[in-house]
């Protein structure tokens, strides 16, 4: 074993032979130094795209999360939530802990696994698939060892590890208690994962006594054969999940199984109690759409904000996408930036057969080049260097019994492209470094703001693709086209408090908006709060830089340049000031910027040209 580099280490302590932590150490001797001192935390968006990826996760923990950020918060400790990669999606908690954690970068964004951040709780329960606590000096790098760390990891119903539930405090504050506490809300986690599966569940104990170890769940499927399982049922059965799923449950289980507690016996012939549970209620599925693998399927996720409701203009294509996507056909919404793309999207999923199954929104721009494939296909473990030890289910597979939406589709790269019309063809994935393929069942919806067709013609995106995404092509109009837009308008600055007079309404209404609703609601916004008094705003106040304007260039492919008027320009005007202002206050962070003024990191790259 090589030492590591004494930068690195804790002082003072070395952990003893053959225990966990121990073998950790060991593990991370062979790690490159460089690696561990870099902390290099995922840019907001892709952590976005990430947490996007386990909204699913997220909120069926969402009750234990609050319940222990509050037992967190008093003890100045912070709860973190992990994804089966390490890498820290939400924190919860201590304020004042947060800060100094920070320092750590114990915070959402940094990815925990050992491989990056040493020994540590999250890194470990990972490595282990077991509850671990990492105190003080055992961690591996010097730098955490003001930390006392409790983890467990968060088991699906069939044993893959969904992500790692975490206590962090000070080094000096450490209690026995708090590791089998974090360890009973991860399997609470667990079993809610659990409780929303659209099977029956058969709810048992061993005995006849009190649970001592939290409720055995086993999900049947028609044929009662075991689908899933939660720890206490390995534990009541003295099984593991490989020996248990797929088998019939009468292999492990004597008795009738009813809806009232019975009297049940485990194949030792030791007495059992259990119950059976009807699956929560399910809309129909039309005959049309292929079944998905039931186990899979999950509840319907709201989206993290309300949507904007469905309009005269979007209601239509609405109706049409659900059509669809319920008779198998994959759907393609076309539009500009901020057309409302994926806010359809979203709409079109919650009112889908599909909507019982979660919403994976990939943003195909935004996905890092060299961890594309392993984030969409999975892996197996071991498939490369950096992978992990359990492997990858990747974000297709995520989408199992939901929607699919593959937002900016047209920034594919090609040979990506191939790899994801095979697996579209043929409803299948094969995970890198695997020779298995996995079956895959989901409503398919793509965006993209480019001219596929075009980009076809190019020879940029594959022909047998494009057809394959567009069963039903639906094209989203731009704001400009709408032929309410006055009255639109209206209404949602009215919804703002304020209200437009006629000619500021006129002179809005001649703006091309480019960047759509993104840019409207923006403008509006920014309106609000100039003139936040009971006056309608007229058109003289849309100005307020006399200076002559200045032509920024736009995406919007019919710009009309006998559309602009000098109200146009002021409004050119008053975008160029808020885009100086933003880049100003976000100290030149392009992203960052335009998430302060609400439009798409493309469309202010296109303005700043
Ligand atoms: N019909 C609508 N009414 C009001 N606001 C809307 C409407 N549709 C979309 N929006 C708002 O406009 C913004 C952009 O919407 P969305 O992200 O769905 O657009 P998009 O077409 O997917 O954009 P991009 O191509 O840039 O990703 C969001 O803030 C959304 O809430």
């Amino acid at each position: 074993m090589q030492t590591p580099p004494t930068i690195h280490l804790a002082p003072g302590a070395r952990p003893q032979a053959a225990t966990r932590v121990h073998q950790s150490w060991a593990r991370c001797a062979e790690l490159d130094p460089a690696l561990l001192a870099d902390p290099n935390p995922l840019p907001r968006a892709d952590l976005d795209l990430r947490r996007e990826a386990h909204q699913h996760l997220m909120r069926l923990a969402e009750p234990s999360l609050s319940a222990l950020g509050a037992l967190a918060d008093s003890a100045h400790s912070v709860v973190l939530l992990a994804d089966a990669s390490g890498l820290i999606l939400h924190e919860r908690g201590s304020h004042s802990f947060q800060d100094k954690a920070r320092r750590v970068a114990l915070q959402p964004g940094v990815s925990w696994a050992e491989p990056a951040r040493g020994t540590n709780a999250i890194g470990t329960a990972l490595h282990d698939g077991r509850a671990v606590r990492i105190h003080g000096a055992e961690h591996f790098l010097a730098c955490n060892s003001i930390l006392s760390c409790h983890a467990a990891p968060i088991f699906s119903a069939t044993g893959d590890i969904l992500g790692i539930l975490d206590l962090s405090g000070p080094a000096d504050d450490m209690h026995d208690y708090v590791l089998a506490l974090v360890q009973r809300m991860a399997r609470g986690i667990a079993d809610q994962i659990l409780g929303a599966s659209p099977l029956r569940r058969l709810d048992f104990r061993l005995g006849q006594g009190p649970e001592d170890d939290g409720r055995a769940l086993l999900l049947l499927d028609d044929d009662a054969r075991i689908a899933g399982a939660n720890e206490a049922a390995l534990r009541a059965l003295d099984a593991d999940w490989g020996r248990l799923i797929g088998t019939p449950c009468a292999q492990w289980i004597d008795g009738p199984l009813h809806a009232r507690d019975t009297a049940l016996h485990r194949h030792d012939g030791r007495p059992l109690t259990g119950r059976l549970i009807a699956p929560p209620p399910a809309p129909a599925r039309p005959l049309a759409v292929p079944q998905a693998p039931r186990a899979a399927r999950a509840d319907a996720r709201p989206a993290a904000r309300p949507l904007p409701e469905p309009d005269a203009v979007s209601s239509p294509l609405l109706d049409q996408a659900v059509r669809a996507l319920d008779a198998g056909l994959a759907v393609l919404l076309c539009g500009e930036t901020g057309t409302g793309k994926e806010v359809l999207s979203r709409h079109i999923h919650a009112r889908s057969a599909w909507r019982t199954g979660p919403f994976v929104a990939i943003n195909c721009a935004a996905l890092p080049e060299h961890l594309v494939e392993s984030e969409l296909f999975g892996y197996e473990p071991g498939a490369f260097t950096g992978a992990r030890r359990e492997g990858a289910r990747g974000l297709l597979r995520q989408a199992q019994g939901g929607v699919l939406f593959l937002d900016e589709i047209g920034d594919m790269p090609l040979a990506l492209q191939t790899r994801l019309l095979r697996v579209l063809q043929e409803r299948e994935v094969q995970p890198l470094g695997s020779d298995k393929r996995v079956p895959l069942e989901f409503g398919l919806v793509s965006a993209s703001h480019q001219d596929l067709k075009a980009l076809v013609a190019q020879g940029r995106f594959r022909a047998d693709l494009y057809y394959r995404l567009q069963d039903m092509p639906l094209h989203l109009p731009p704001l400009r086209k709408r032929p309410d837009l006055a009255a639109f308008m209206d209404e949602a600055y009215r919804a703002l408090g304020g209200t437009l007079a006629g000619d500021a309404l006129a002179a809005l209404a001649r703006h091309d908006w480019p960047g759509n609703y993104r840019e409207l609601f923006s403008v509006l916004r920014r309106l609000r709060c100039q003139y936040p008094g009971p006056e309608s705003v007229t058109a003289g106040d849309l100005s307020p830089d006399p200076a002559p304007p200045d032509d920024i260039p736009d995406a919007a492919p019919s710009f009309q340049p006998d559309h602009r008027s000098a109200d146009t320009a002021d409004l050119r005007a008053l975008e160029r000031q808020a885009i100086e202002q933003a880049l100003h206050a976000c100290q030149g962070n392009v992203s960052r910027a335009a998430r302060r003024l609400g439009i798409h990191r493309s469309t202010l790259y296109r303005k700043l040209q």
